[in-house]
């Protein structure tokens, strides 16, 4: 019997446009060729229920609490159902944002105290792991760092935007400070991918950061 593997958990991170959903689909098909078995998810979402809470807050306006406390609602759905048993089964979680974004959306974007999010997070988080007081956090977030401007642009060729894309350059920018403080709080479970590189060149960033792990090991 082949022996089993460690659960991994993976995040996409970055403001709209820096280039994630280009990656995360090479990534999953790259770890199930190296014998991997991938959950591939996202947020908001990732059940029916998180999915319908994702349409609500994509369209309905609300205040920054409402937004803040619907995703934590949504995550913990998702977490219990998908993220957490998957893990447990000894899978690669990858996951399109998760908790990182309502810090740096509804906390720097939205300006919502980063202390309450701290608290929402620790609630809403702990009790899935072997110890009951660890807030389940990413084994690895790959934060796609790329000037608001530059994403604006490409984001302008690109698609319809919804109520976040249609935010102001400033928005963005102030939401990319609220990823650099998540990254300066928590070092060691972030790679920073210079995301305006060419496409070539951000996979070689993802490629390193993931083989760091132990995952991937020999690809090219
Ligand atoms: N490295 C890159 N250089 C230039 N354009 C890119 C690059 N990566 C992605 N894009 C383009 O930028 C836009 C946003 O990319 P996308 O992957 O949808 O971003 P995200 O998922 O982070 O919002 C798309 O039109 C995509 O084709
Ligand atoms: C997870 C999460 C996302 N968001 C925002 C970020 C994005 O603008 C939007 C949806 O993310 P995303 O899936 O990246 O959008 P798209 O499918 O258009 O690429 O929700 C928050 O504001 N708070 C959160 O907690």
């Amino acid at each position: 019997m082949a022996a089993s593997k460690q659960g991994f958990f993976l995040s996409f991170e970055g403001i709209d446009g820096a280039g994630k959903s280009s990656h995360i689909d090479a990534l999953a098909r790259a770890l199930r060729q190296a014998g991997r078995t991938v959950t591939l998810t996202r947020e908001p979402g990732g059940t029916p229920l998180a999915e319908q809470v994702r349409t609500l807050l994509l369209h309905e306006a609300m205040d920054a609490h409402t937004e803040a406390l619907l995703a934590f609602a949504a995550r913990r759905h998702h977490v219990g159902h998908v993220i957490a048993p998957a893990l447990a089964r000894g899978e690669v979680v990858i996951s399109d944002r998760f908790a990182d974004a309502t810090f740096a959306y509804q906390g720097a974007g939205r300006g919502l105290d980063w202390s309450v999010l701290l608290e929402l997070e620790r609630i809403t988080l702990s009790g899935f792991g072997l110890n009951p007081d660890a807030v389940l956090k990413p084994d690895l977030t790959l934060w796609f760092d790329l000037p608001a401007a530059t994403a604006a642009q490409r984001l302008a060729a690109a698609r319809v935007p919804d109520r976040f894309e249609a935010q102001p350059e400033h928005f963005f920018a102030a939401v990319a400070g609220g990823y650099a403080r998540r990254c300066a709080e928590d070092g060691a479970r972030f790679a920073r991918i210079a995301a305006d590189a060419d496409r070539p060149g951000v996979w070689q960033q993802v490629l390193a950061a993931v083989q760091a792990h132990g995952l991937l090991e020999g690809a090219a």
